[in-house]
């Protein structure tokens, strides 16, 4: 890595968005020497992935998990020194729960996809004839060639239909699983992106799904630690800098932010897809003029709620039939030492995204409450919801025509997002392997400006 005192060597640099997809990307050029200045319109870094505190209490935009295939976001964690600062769970373990009724899926150590046998033999809302069907679908969907463009064009629900799963089982397994990673129902979700998951996440390699999340507040975990991260390795991060023009020039680029240009060799674009679409320069991406709208969104509501006692014996457990989709126990890391703070998760939530808060609230203290009997008992003292709209793109079928890679068509100029065409939906590994993508493309196709030293940049940067 660069850091001070060592001479940069690769063409200036800009990265525009200080997501992680920006923060990986400014690192992985930093570290290749290049002087970066990252430029954030926001007062801190990590996108989508924040946290704010109210009345005491740490709170996260959104619940943010991860899983133990999720390579790339554990390295960029590892890079930011704050590996230490999550929990992964030793082996899959997540209690299931409808109002009457417990499971659990919990993998044996044996290899995929054996590693569930067990758990779904005593899954409860499934009927034998249906767990026969569920295991000839799932061999079916681990040959499925998530490359094969058609793939792209068949909505998950169709297939699952197609291959013999009932209602029940889309419901209590399939979705279980699905909304949660790909923000959409199956009904909603392309079939390349579902099987992406489905393949790298639980049929593959055993281990693959075990489940992490943040110990400390999420603007900690990454924007705190990328800043430091960053200064460290000698970029300039520039915070409440929202670039307005991005300008080819005769030598390079320049990137206009708060009435001021800076001129660069290359650019990082790593904001959100319809930022992208407005800042692009024309020629630069072979998409169909409407693509940013028609990647669309799909958001996703937080239901915050602190209760004067503990009611959840685990760290989360998950909902079948009910809107409280997955549930958190948000405790430890919101710095609450009495009571208990829960933060249910509700993805693909076009229906409640924009009813209000009262509304809300009666609707999912029920839910709640028929998941935990023990909250029936307790005392709520504080209930409030957090609103992303644009948490993702809509994964539909139709959706890898729309996702440019990292390189665009101009010299100098490259895409990074979990929107970009990672293979993966939207997620924090998609966004981590675009901004490596994007830096690696960028270091190795830009020459040095100022080059003394005998190392090419390339190799500097693996
Ligand atoms: C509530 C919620 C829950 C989620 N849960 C999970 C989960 O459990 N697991 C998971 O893996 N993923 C989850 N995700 C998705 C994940 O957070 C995102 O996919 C990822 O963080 C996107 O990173 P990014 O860098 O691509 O984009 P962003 O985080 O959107 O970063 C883009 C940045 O660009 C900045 N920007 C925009 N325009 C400009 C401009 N003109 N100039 C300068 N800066 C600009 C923005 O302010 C932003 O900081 C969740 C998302 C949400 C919202």
């Amino acid at each position: 890595m660069a850091g001070t005192g060592t001479p940069a060597l690769g063409p200036r640099v800009a990265v525009i968005g200080g997501g992680l997809a920006g923060i990986t990307a400014a690192l992985g050029c930093a570290d290749a020497r290049c002087p970066v200045t990252l430029f954030e319109s926001r007062s801190w870094l990590g996108g989508l992935t924040y946290s704010f505190s109210r009345d005491g209490l740490w709170v996260d935009n959104g619940q943010h998990v991860f899983l133990r295939c999720c390579t790339r976001y554990r390295a960029l964690l590892a890079r930011l020194g704050v590996e230490n600062d999550v929990h992964l769970q030793r082996r899959l373990d997540i209690p299931v729960h409808d109002a009457d009724t417990a499971g659990r899926l919990r993998r044996l150590p044996l290899p995929a996809p054996l590693h569930l046998g067990w758990a779904l033999l005593r899954y409860p809302w499934l009927s034998a004839a249906d767990r026969a069907r569920f295991v000839r679908a799932a061999l079916a969907l681990r040959a499925v060639d998530v490359t094969d463009p058609r793939t792209d064009t068949v909505s998950f629900g169709d297939w699952l239909r197609a291959h013999g799963q009932r209602r029940a089982t889309i419901d209590s397994l399939w979705d279980l699983v699905g909304i949660a990673t790909l923000n959409a129902h199956a009904d909603d979700a392309s079939l390349a992106l579902a099987a992406t998951v489905f393949q790298i996440g639980l049929l593959t390699r055993a281990d693959a799904a075990d489940i992490g999340w943040s110990r400390i507040p999420l603007r900690r975990l990454h924007g705190d630690a990328a800043r430091s991260a960053l200064t460290a390795a000698g970029a300039t991060v520039r915070t409440g800098a929202k670039v307005t023009a991005l300008e080819r020039t005769p030598t390079g680029w320049t990137v206009v932010a708060d009435g001021i240009a800076t001129e660069v060799d290359a650019v990082v674009l790593a904001v959100p897809h319809e930022a992208a679409a407005a800042l692009l320069p024309a020629g630069a991406v072979d998409l169909p003029p409407d693509w940013a709208a028609a990647l669309g969104h799909s958001p996703i509501v937080n239901v915050h709620v602190v209760y004067d006692r503990p009611v959840l014996p685990e760290p989360f457990r998950a909902g079948v039939g009910t809107a409280a989709q997955w549930v958190f126990d948000r405790t430890p890391a919101s710095g609450l030492d009495d009571g208990q703070y829960l933060a249910i998760s509700v993805s693909a939530a076009d229906e409640f995204i924009d009813r209000p808060t009262a509304e809300l609230r009666e609707r999912f203290l029920p839910a709640l409450h028929r998941l935990l009997p023990a909250a029936r008992a307790a005392r709520v003292r504080e209930f409030f919801v957090t609103r992303e709209r644009h948490a993702t793109f809509r994964p539909a079928p139709g959706t890898a025509r729309l996702r440019p890679g990292p390189r665009t068509a101009l010299p100098g100029l490259y895409l990074a997002g979990a929107w970009t065409d990672t293979g993966w939906p939207a997620t924090m590994e998609g966004a981590v392997r675009s901004g490596e993508s994007a830096a690696a493309h960028l270091v190795s196709d830009v020459p040095a400006i100022s080059d003394n030293s005998s190392t090419p940049i390339s190799e500097v940067f693996r």
